[in-house]
């Protein structure tokens, strides 16, 4: 898995060491000199007679920019500093000075040193750190940064972080500098899994410095290695009840496929049995002769998927489903149609699955004053405001899905083609985490975050499952669906 730390948990890491006398700076400024001649080799074959401009802030993140920019010149490249504040790095300036490189400080227009920055083969942004307030640029440094906007984004290596964005909160509420490449240091940064900072990360390298960042980590990604540890695989004495039993509660004459695709998902997921509640038991069946139609006891619920609001029997069976997931503990999916059934409280063995619009509904329903927007604009945050107010794990839909739940556990997880947005893929994910949940109760009510990891492992196993229903390709949620038992096999590592 891919830990984060925030620029708070990376101080405190790097104190001791500095103390020590332990040169960090010198270690982050040669493998990022080591890292951007790779890529200058790459671009154009030859580091010598590049031309590279280092944009350089006021602190020790333009150091570790004129450090490297002093190395690259003694490589034969053509280094210019922009230095854009009164303070600066006086030691990576006469490194970089010593080293023939040159020097422009923006004083009044900044239209030279942008023209300079926009006709470079590379810049490297050492405007701002983890020293952000994450405002955006504000000052020399903004004002250079939109008019090098303007002419033209160049090749940009960002320093630990693209300046500008929020290090810890992935938060882009003014100018920033997006980057091809970013090399961070010590540690991953919130920001560069979030969205929407990661999207402004480009590539991202990480430079171990030899830090000691023990603790909890501010931001999780699963990887596929980390499958196989979460899955409920079943023991040799295994049978269907102790493997989990799945309520179904979606789909209705209009929306026959909701029905269809859910418990498809589930079914091909690997749970012991589905149970459907509705009206379209019949065409579930034609489709997946597995699924027993009607009522009895289950582990886990789905809720939602393709119930419309004026379906009064199916908003019947989920309010009265959910007195049980309040009672008796039973987990649940919490999708589409049934979040505006929400109680007013829920634990988080329910776990939402709302889209940013749907997540600014179910908030707004709670008092917030909040929008589509503003949910893109920083999803944990919200994800996080809801986990608070209804006590439920959420996992916010989208091209970077967000979880938050229990015990600050937070994961941004990336795994879908873009292709994956498409009618059903939702209900095929309400169906698969479904089927994870009906396994792992006990656990969940044990380890209430194992729900948001659990939550992250859907959205991971989804992802994958897209890829390989067609590489590169358009894909239907159906043959999402259909690609379940064999990407789960192979994450499984069977
Ligand atoms: N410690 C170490 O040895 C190591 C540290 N490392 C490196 O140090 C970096 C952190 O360095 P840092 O702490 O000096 O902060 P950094 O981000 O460079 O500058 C902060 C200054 O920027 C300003 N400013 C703030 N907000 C602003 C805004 N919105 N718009 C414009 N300006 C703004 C503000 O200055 P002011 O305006 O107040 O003069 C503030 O003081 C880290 O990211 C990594 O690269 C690595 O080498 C590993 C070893
Ligand atoms: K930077």
């Amino acid at each position: 898995m891919l830990q984060t730390w925030t620029s708070a948990q990376v101080r405190a890491a790097e104190e001791p060491l500095l103390a020590l006398g332990v040169p960090l700076m010198e270690r982050a400024a040669f493998a990022l000199h080591v890292r951007t001649a790779a890529v200058l080799r790459e671009r154009r074959r030859a580091v010598a007679g590049a031309r590279v401009v280092v944009l350089a802030g006021p602190g020790n993140n333009g150091g570790d920019a004129l450090y490297a920019g002093a190395l690259l010149a003694r490589r034969g490249v053509e280094v210019h500093a922009v230095v854009t504040a009164e303070r600066v790095h006086e030691g990576g300036l006469s490194a970089l000075l010593q080293a023939r490189g040159r020097a422009l400080r923006v004083d009044g227009s900044v239209d030279d040193a942008a023209a300079l920055a926009a006709g470079a083969d590379l810049v490297l942004d050492g405007l701002l750190g983890i020293g952000s307030d994450g405002s955006g640029l504000r000052g020399a440094a903004g004002a250079l940064v939109q008019a090098i906007l303007d002419l033209g984004r160049p090749y940009v290596v960002a320093v630990d972080v693209p300046s500008g964005l929020g290090v810890d909160d992935g938060r882009r509420d003014g100018i920033a500098l997006d980057a091809d490449l970013t090399v961070t240091f010590g540690g991953l940064k919130p920001g560069l899994l979030l969205p929407p900072g990661t999207h402004a990360a480009g590539r991202v390298e990480l430079v171990d410095l030899g830090l000691d960042l023990a603790g909890v980590p501010a931001v999780v990604r699963l990887e596929p290695g980390d499958v196989a540890d979460l899955w409920p695989v079943p023991a040799s004495d295994a049978h269907k009840y102790t493997r989990g039993v799945l309520g179904v509660v979606a789909g209705s004459r209009a929306y026959q496929g909701a029905a269809v695709l859910t418990t498809s998902a589930a079914v091909q997921a690997g749970i012991g049995m589905v149970r459907y509640l509705g009206d379209v038991g019949d065409v579930v069946v034609a489709a997946h002769p597995e699924v027993v139609v009607g009522h009895g006891r289950v582990q886990a619920w789905v809720f939602g998927p393709g119930v419309s609001p004026d379906d009064a029997g199916q908003r019947r069976r989920i309010e009265y489903a959910f007195e049980h997931v309040r009672e008796r503990g039973e987990a649940a999916v919490v999708d589409a149609g049934a979040l505006e059934l929400l109680p007013a409280h829920v634990g988080p063995h329910a776990v939402l699955t709302p889209h940013a619009g749907e997540l600014a509904r179910v908030l707004t329903q709670r008092g917030e004053t909040v929008d589509r927007a503003a949910v893109e604009a920083e999803p944990l945050r919200w994800a996080r405001r809801t986990h608070e107010l209804t006590g439920a794990t959420v996992l916010l839909k989208g091209p970077v899905t967000v979880v938050a739940g229990a015990q600050g556990a937070a994961y941004a997880q990336a795994d879908a083609p873009a292709w994956l947005s498409t009618a059903g893929a939702g209900d095929v994910l309400a169906g698969l985490l479904g089927a994870l949940l009906a396994g792992r109760v006990d656990a969940i009510h044990e380890d209430p975050s194992l729900a948001a990891a659990l939550a992250a492992t859907a959205a991971l196993v989804h992802g994958r499952a897209a890829h390989r229903a067609n590489p590169g390709g358009p894909i239907s949620a159906r043959a999402v669906a259909d690609a379940l038992p064999a990407t789960i096999a192979e994450l499984l590592g069977r």
